[in-house]
């Protein structure tokens, strides 16, 4: 059946003006990117096996069991194909099912990369490449995550049998979250405390085999399982999250990951010469990849919105003409717009990320540590800022789309379901934010020592001015300025962070200052991130950008983010005087100006993320726009109408008629 909503998504595209291909490319980063990423898309849409439509409606043990089939079927593939590490990457991701080889590919092959010995590396990698063993990632134990210096596994040494006795002292100690660890993995990377000759020596990695490789029973001294079900029906539940209890669990000397620190025969700790923290490496890199992931999770469920926003109708018509799309109602657009502009934002930020993060690995390797704590500061507040902001963005999309986005079919129930924990995996999000605050009242006190910041604190250089400033903008248009915009910005975060370094200064101590100012050191943390992304996005929309059309829509979504933020945030632009009350109107005058010019390319602008309708999962941001017939035939398809009387009847609807029945002729 084809419905007059459909014609609606063609009517819209044909509005654009711009080229969606050449956007699709500037999405994917490049040509080659989008060629991988739009083959491996269609290869798990087209593949049956790869169904998941079902998920929401199965029970925790079929739907393990149907992620274990999925994840073998993945593998199968990548071999057949004959996929590169790029493609097989692609290839999983579509495959859009939380799973153990996220954390075998996602956190145990860089944490052997990344910490292990090259030694190390040429035992383990060939393995875990081809998948002889399968690994995860094991630092969070039941009585501490954030805290990692709080860890109570130990890992003693034992010099008569030049081994590591690994074990769990407490309950509290057991490992308690990590993916992969419950039902699957043969192999873990534990985080525990070395203790070598009676002393402690900080918190390293340790592999260690769980279960046999014949028949994939715990080795001896090892109590392990999934920790239970989840938030959400389908969503997380996929993933084995597990526990494992340590009963001295013997592993060879050499099983300790010693890039960093390396124990000897004797027993000596042979710190190497490297900041300590590159023992967190692991975390650093996977923050950098959960940035990039933000977009495409943001992109995802702002694609299902959009799109239904231009099929839905309501009101505006008399004598029962054509209703109005909800997507023309401009309360729908300042809620919707700034979010497409944000996924816009968050893929650019998380380009840059990705580069940063070459660029620091590479001068690490250099045994140049001097962007450590940038690099540390930038991944911590870009996974906390972007995650955050995604999991409240699906959230409102689910709210943009009425009441069918309360409905499964509609994607979005498990899209937030399975995304939340990215505000608290990886580093609670406050917690980093914390991080980031750290090295900004550092960097203030660095600066008044007369050292010049580098890297996304160099703005702060430019201290007398941004403490001084004020906004020159004295019409809507001068909100179109990017020195006007990006001034505003940093104005506002360098001011927020100098207050929190003075007022610090104004305890007794600096821990307790910073303890009691957290909350104002958590709101200039966020400052100095957004700060990041909207210089990020300005410096691409200043660059060539081929394609019609392609930079000047990259610009509306640039000041769209830029200016929905200054409104979101207006008290602190006002207190911190960066700017007045009536250029905090002169912007939102020109936010609804830009409104309307998004408004007829904003199908095309979420076209332009290339998703398949299999990648989307939903009723409502189907290509095609027939959203109606398709919410009609899932709610056929859900089991409880496989039959017409449910079951139940007889046991407790007709005894209850019956007994209404009977009350009703007293
Ligand atoms: C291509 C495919 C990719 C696929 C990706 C797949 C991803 C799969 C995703 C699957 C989903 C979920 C997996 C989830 C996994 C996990 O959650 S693993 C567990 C993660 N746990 C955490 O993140 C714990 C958070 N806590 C911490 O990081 C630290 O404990 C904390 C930073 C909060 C504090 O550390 P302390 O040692 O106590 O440090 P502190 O005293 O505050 O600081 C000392 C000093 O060190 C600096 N620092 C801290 N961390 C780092 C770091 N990572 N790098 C560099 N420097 C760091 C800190 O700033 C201080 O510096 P200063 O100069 O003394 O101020
Ligand atoms: C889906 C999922 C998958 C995971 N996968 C893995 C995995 O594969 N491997 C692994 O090792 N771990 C994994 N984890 C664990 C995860 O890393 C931790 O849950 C995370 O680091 C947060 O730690 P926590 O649970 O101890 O939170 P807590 O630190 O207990 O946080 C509780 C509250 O306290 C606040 N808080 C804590 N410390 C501070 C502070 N200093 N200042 C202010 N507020 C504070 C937090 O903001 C939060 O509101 C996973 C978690 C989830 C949800």
């Amino acid at each position: 059946m084809v419905v007059a909503s459909v014609d609606n998504l063609a009517d819209e595209r044909s509005k654009a003006q711009f080229d969606v291909g050449a956007m699709k490319i500037v999405w994917a980063g490049s040509k080659h990117v989008f060629d991988v990423t739009d083959r491996m898309a269609r290869i798990v849409a087209s593949d049956p096996e790869f169904r998941k439509d079902n998920r929401t409606t199965l029970g925790r043990k079929e739907l393990f069991k149907n992620t274990l089939r999925k994840m073998a079927h993945v593998v199968k593939r990548a071999n057949e194909l004959r996929l590169t590490e790029e493609e097989a990457s692609k290839l999983r991701f579509f495959v859009d099912e939380p799973g153990y080889l996220d954390l075998h590919w996602g956190m145990f092959v860089p944490a052997i990369k990344g910490q292990g010995t090259e030694e190390q590396q040429e035992k383990w990698l060939p393995l875990a490449s081809r998948m002889e063993i399968i690994g995860c990632y094991a630092q969070t134990e039941l009585g501490h995550g954030s805290n990692v210096q709080g860890l109570e596994t130990t890992a003693t040494f034992d010099p008569k049998t030049d081994e590591f006795i690994i074990h769990s002292p407490s309950l509290t100690s057991y490992k308690w979250w990590p993916g992969g660890l419950g039902k699957v993995s043969t192999h873990v990377v534990v985080y525990a405390r070395l203790v070598s000759g009676g002393q402690e020596h900080g918190i390293y990695g340790f592999i260690v085999q769980l279960r046999s490789l014949d028949d994939h029973t715990p080795l001896p001294g090892i109590i392990i399982g999934d920790i239970g079900t989840k938030f959400g029906s389908g969503a997380y539940n996929t993933m084995d999250n597990g526990f494992v209890c340590f009963n001295r669990v013997r592993i060879p000397r050499n099983h300790m990951l010693m890039r960093f620190c390396q124990v000897t025969r004797e027993g000596n700790v042979c710190l190497s010469d490297v900041p300590k923290q590159m023992v967190y490496g692991t975390m650093v890199y996977v923050r950098q990849t959960i940035v990039s992931d933000a977009s495409w999770a943001l992109s995802r469920a702002v694609c299902i919105a959009v799109r239904y926003s231009a099929i839905r109708r309501q009101f505006g018509s008399q004598d029962r003409g054509i209703e109005t799309q909800v997507l023309d109602y401009k309360t729908q657009q300042s809620r919707l717009f700034p979010l497409l502009a944000s996924a816009y934002a968050f893929r650019f930020v998380g380009e840059w990320l990705k580069w940063l993060y070459a660029d620091v690995t590479e001068r690490l390797q250099a045994n140049d540590f001097s962007t450590l704590p940038e690099a540390h500061a930038c991944t911590a507040g870009l996974k906390s800022l972007t995650t955050s902001v995604t999991a409240d963005a699906i959230e409102e999309c689910r709210k943009l789309c009425g009441g069918h986005g309360y409905l499964c079919s509609s994607g979005l129930p498990e899209l937030f379901a399975v995304y939340v924990p990215a505000c608290t995996y990886e580093g609670d999000n406050v917690v980093l934010l914390l991080q980031v605050a750290r090295f900004l009242v550092k960097t203030v006190s660095r600066l008044a020592a007369g050292k010049k910041p580098v890297g996304t604190t160099t703005y702060m250089g430019n201290a007398e001015h941004l403490m001084q400033c004020k906004s020159s903008a004295s019409s809507p248009e001068d909100w179109l300025k990017p020195s006007v915009v990006l001034e505003a910005f940093e104005a506002r975060a360098f001011r927020l962070a100098v207050a929190c370094a003075r007022d610090i200064s104004k305890f007794s101590t600096p821990e307790a200052g910073f303890a009691e100012l957290s909350i104002d050191l958590v709101e200039a943390a966020i400052a100095h991130c957004e700060v990041i992304v909207v210089s990020r996005f300005i410096e691409k929309v200043q660059q060539d950008i081929p394609g019609d059309g392609v930079k000047e829509q990259l610009q509306i979504l640039c000041f769209i983010y830029a200016l929905h933020l200054i409104h979101k945030h207006s008290g602190e632009f006002l207190s911190t005087g960066c700017i007045t009350p009536e250029q905090a109107t002169l912007a939102n005058e020109q936010l609804r100006t830009l409104y309307g010019q998004v408004r007829p390319n904003a199908v095309s602008l979420v076209d332009a993320f290339n998703y398949t309708d299999h990648y989307l999962g939903s009723a409502l941001g189907r290509y095609d726009g027939n959203v109606y017939a398709t919410l009609y035939a899932q709610a056929l398809r859900d089991p409880l109408n496989d039959t017409v009387v449910p079951d139940g009847y007889e046991e407790f609807i007709r005894p209850v008629l019956k007994q209404t029945m009977r009350l009703s002729r007293l």
